[in-house]
């Protein structure tokens, strides 16, 4: 199965991580990611990633550092999610396509039931928090 390549965001704000829930219209209705999206022909990670949290929550990132990507099969896709640190720079957030967000903090990671495609990433951020949430952080 053709693997498609989506990325996605971890959105740092004052030591928190921002989390969001997919609506009713959006596949895996009802789980949490982190958000993003596909890559269009001839795009760049990044530029994707800030062109997907412009049209999904309506503020401007910085992508600060890649973390590990995940390849994962689903009964009928499979992906490549490629997931950033990102810097909230400016805006405010609307949801445009989510149906909730919210701002999670390291005791806080695993009490929502997050797309499977996301759990290693979820585990990278717990065994790294400090390193990459505490650390990373520009404002
Ligand atoms: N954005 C995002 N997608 C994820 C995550 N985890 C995960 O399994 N996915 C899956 O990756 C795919 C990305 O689709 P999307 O719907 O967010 O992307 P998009 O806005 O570009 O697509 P669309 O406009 O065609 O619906 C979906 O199948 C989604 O379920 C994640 O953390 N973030």
């Amino acid at each position: 199965m053709k693997s498609i390549s989506v990325t996605c965001a971890i959105i740092i704000h004052q030591g928190k991580i921002l989390a969001a829930r997919r609506s009713q219209t959006m596949d895996l209705s009802g789980k949490w990611e982190f958000p993003g999206g596909k890559m269009e022909e001839d795009e760049e990670a990044e530029d994707c990633l800030i062109r997907e949290i412009l049209e999904e929550l309506g503020i401007t990132i910085i992508s600060l550092k890649a973390l590990t990507p995940v390849n994962y099969s689903y009964p009928t896709k499979t992906i490549r999610l490629i997931p950033f640190l990102c810097s909230w720079e400016s805006g405010e957030i609307s949801l445009l396509e989510h149906e909730q967000v919210c701002w999670l903090e390291k005791k806080d990671l695993f009490s929502l039931d997050w797309a499977e495609a996301d759990l290693p990433i979820v585990h990278e951020l717990q065994e790294n928090w400090v390193k990459l949430v505490g650390q990373t952080e520009r404002n």
